[in-house]
């Protein structure tokens, strides 16, 4: 598998606490990497590790071959990742309009108006005043529209209805097949599975399952999330 990403024995979390632990994977262009496990397990931590927000204790993250371990997030995202954290991506104060359409190598959102067209009807509208899952919606899209090569996406369907759930998988497919490597953080198993071709599970902290969409059973995901 050729490294657009690669993660080696990653160690990392907050302080002097270490949440992660060892944790070893590689995501290829066009590949969908689902991240999955309980609550508290340390699936946001390993993302922000990723992005950049968190340095880890040990082990080396590359992207593209280069270490970018020592690097700031302002810094990765220049070098092509995108990052939706689980909240805070959305500019309350500012327009559906501005939080879309303001900003560096975006592409236009407008290609995302015919499945989420409630964001085209409310581009005048603050975004504070839109619904949670609305405000989801409009966090996926700003992401989708970023012009990256790696996409990291924390719970993005968490307040969604399933019919946009269901654009946003389309959506992911779509950038996969056009060579984005993605990471995908859900909760949402149907979801998840929808779009993923390879699994990653934690548990405390520790991958304990790992495989590709073919060898990794519906059976399994279900005991790595009850264990
Ligand atoms: N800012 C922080 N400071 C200290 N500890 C934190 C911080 N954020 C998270 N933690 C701890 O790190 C551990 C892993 O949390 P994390 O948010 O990574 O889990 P998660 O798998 O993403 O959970 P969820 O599914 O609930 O989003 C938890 O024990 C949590 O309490």
């Amino acid at each position: 598998m050729s490294g657009l990403l690669a993660i080696d024995t990653l160690t990392g979390g907050y302080h002097d606490t270490n949440v992660v632990f060892d944790v070893s994977v590689q995501v290829a262009p066009g590949q969908v990497l689902g991240l999955f496990g309980r609550n508290g397990v340390g699936k946001t931590t390993l993302a922000r590790l990723v992005q950049g927000g968190l340095r880890p204790a040990t082990g080396d993250i590359r992207l593209g071959g280069r270490s970018v371990t020592g690097l700031a997030a302002y810094e990765r995202r220049a070098l092509g990742l995108g990052y939706m954290p689980q909240t805070g991506m959305v500019f309350d104060d500012m327009s559906v309009r501005d939080n879309l359409y303001l900003g560096e190598n975006r592409c236009p959102p407008d290609a995302y108006f015919d499945r989420f067209p409630r964001l085209a009807e409310r581009l005048d509208q603050k975004a504070g005043s839109m619904s949670g899952g609305e405000r989801k919606i409009l966090a996926f899209v700003r992401t989708m529209i970023e012009d990256t090569g790696l996409l990291v996406l924390d719970e993005p369907s968490e307040g969604v209805q399933p019919e946009n759930i269901d654009h946003m998988a389309d959506c992911l497919k779509e950038r996969a097949r056009d060579g984005a490597g993605i990471i995908l953080i859900e909760q949402n198993m149907t979801f998840l599975t929808q779009v993923a071709d390879s699994y990653l599970g934690l548990d405390a902290g520790r991958v304990c399952l790992r495989g590709d969409a073919g060898e990794v059973t519906d059976g399994q995901i279900k005991a790595a999330l009850a264990i």
